[in-house]
């Protein structure tokens, strides 16, 4: 594609943070431009946090070697010089911390690019980069809308609170939306003090110094949120938001661990597939109530277990984390992985059924892409504003009385019930197939296309 005028290409940078939650979303909008004839230069920082990350950045950078890279070195931070031990949001700080030395790097870039479009961890760090390098400034939202709306109206909603830390009242009305019960905001939002609390309340005040909002969704999960969005409802003088759907591509496809043979050998729609995303630690006694709620809901599965937060720490084998007594149990009723496994490919998979899931917003979308009802099972962060929007939608169950991470332990019969019942539901499997539908249509012609041309167009008219 060439811009109106010119035969200049668009030319358009990427900034993703750490986690594979952050990275994914940015790598498939990256595929996404490449596949509108932009030009695209990913700044990649470094050190990486995961294998995970490493393993996915240099199949994207050999799949598309006409992508340029910019390698941006941060200075590491350690717990003490934050207020978080979470590998993870240590490295949004140490890339916030060390925001001066990516102006150079940009400058450096030849055509200069039309946009910028950042994570959404650093927005008040990059804001004064882009001023000064006159850059259009957009973020990538790797959320729900719901949680955006939740992001954009805090700082309205600590505002009026007599508490500055902690919103009053049982609910935030985010207007033109559905409530979000307190009970669903991220904890962390509530710790005073803590680094994702100071991230999210400074970055929520910036919006509206931002050029437009990117967020990987579709209108049929999330119609209400997005039109509060469309009829300026939520913030007043709030950029645009633009509802991409961000879909799994070739490049991210990996054979390694991913069962598939396995999968041919099962009957249609029987397996559930359970996962709790890219970093996050599902404590060991749950992991045993999960593995005998498995077993007694008499479907074959697939289950990949973590227990470490990082995948580099991920030192012990399943033996030691099961038991040798589950592991024998659970021979011949499904499998159990520990490596990384291509979701993708199970979810697309005709033997699958139903998904247990965190309710990462990338999970919940490739769900949703792939028609398969989803078993809520939020753990932290925004993980049960998304759970409201896979209830919402007919796309799962959520069973809310499970709480966070860590507040009980959910016994085995209670999962093996939950899932019995999800794998039953014909209503939730034909609302899952329409749910699809309506995602293909906007992604091959409809709204999401429209978002997209609309946001190429912009960046045409300001390049
Ligand atoms: O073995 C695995 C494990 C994960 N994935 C993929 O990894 C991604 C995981 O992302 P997500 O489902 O969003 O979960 P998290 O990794 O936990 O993502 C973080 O980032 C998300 C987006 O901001 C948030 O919604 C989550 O709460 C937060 O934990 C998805 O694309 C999965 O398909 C695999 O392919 N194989």
């Amino acid at each position: 594609m060439t811009s109106s005028g010119s035969d200049r290409r668009l030319h358009v940078a990427l900034l993703p943070s750490a986690g594979m939650g952050h990275l994914t979303p940015f790598l498939r909008l990256a595929a996404s431009l490449l596949n509108h004839g932009c030009q695209v230069t990913l700044i990649t920082t470094h050190p990486i946090v995961s294998k995970a990350e490493t393993t996915l950045i240099s199949t994207f950078l050999a799949t598309f070697p006409q992508v340029k890279e910019l390698q941006f070195h941060v200075q590491p931070l350690g717990p003490s010089d934050a207020n978080s031990t979470d590998p993870f949001f240590l490295q949004w700080e140490a890339i916030r911390r060390s925001i001066h030395l990516l102006s150079p790097l940009l400058s450096s870039l030849s055509p200069p690019p039309s946009a910028l479009v950042a994570d959404v961890s650093l927005i008040s760090a990059v804001i004064p980069i882009t001023t000064s390098l006159k850059l259009p400034h957009y973020i990538l939202f790797t959320s729900s809308a719901r949680m955006f709306s939740l992001f954009a109206y805090y700082p309205t909603v600590l505002s009026a609170s007599s508490d500055a830390s902690s919103p009053s009242g049982d609910s935030i009305a985010v207007p033109g939306g559905i409530p979000i019960p307190k009970s669903s905001i991220p904890p962390l939002l509530l710790k005073p003090g803590s680094l994702f609390a100071s991230i999210f309340t400074e970055d929520g005040k910036k919006l509206k110094s931002l050029d437009g909002i990117l967020i990987n969704t579709f209108e049929s999960l999330e119609p209400e949120t997005l039109n509060a969005f469309k009829g300026g409802k939520v913030v007043d003088g709030l950029p645009n938001v633009y509802p991409l759907g961000l879909v799994p591509c070739d490049f991210e496809k990996r054979a390694g661990n991913t069962p598939l043979k396995w999968l041919e050998d099962q009957p249609t729609r029987s397996v559930v597939y359970v996962s709790f995303g890219s970093r996050f630690a599902v404590s060991r006694e749950q992991i045993k109530e999960i593995g005998k709620g498995l077993m007694s809901s008499g479907s074959p599965f697939i289950w990949v277990v973590k227990d470490k937060k990082v995948d580099k720490d991920d030192g012990d084998s399943l033996d030691k984390i099961l038991g040798d007594e589950l592991v024998e149990k659970i021979k011949n009723k499904g499998l159990v992985v520990k490596e990384w496994v291509d979701q993708e490919q199970i979810l697309g998979h005709k033997a699958v059924g139903g998904f247990v899931s965190h309710c990462g917003w990338n999970s919940v979308v490739e769900a949703a892409w792939h028609g398969v009802p989803l078993l809520a099972w939020p753990q932290f962060g925004d993980q049960k504003v998304n759970a409201h929007v896979i209830e919402s939608s007919g796309l799962g169950l959520w069973p809310k009385s499970w709480g966070w991470a860590g507040e009980v332990v959910v016994k085995g019969e209670e999962v093996g019930a939950r899932i019995e019942e999800l794998m039953g539901s014909e209503s939730l499997k034909l609302q899952a197939a329409h749910i699809r539908e309506e995602a293909r249509k906007a992604v091959v012609d409809g709204s999401c296309k429209d978002a997209m041309k609309q946001l190429l167009e912009m960046w045409k008219n300001d390049s």
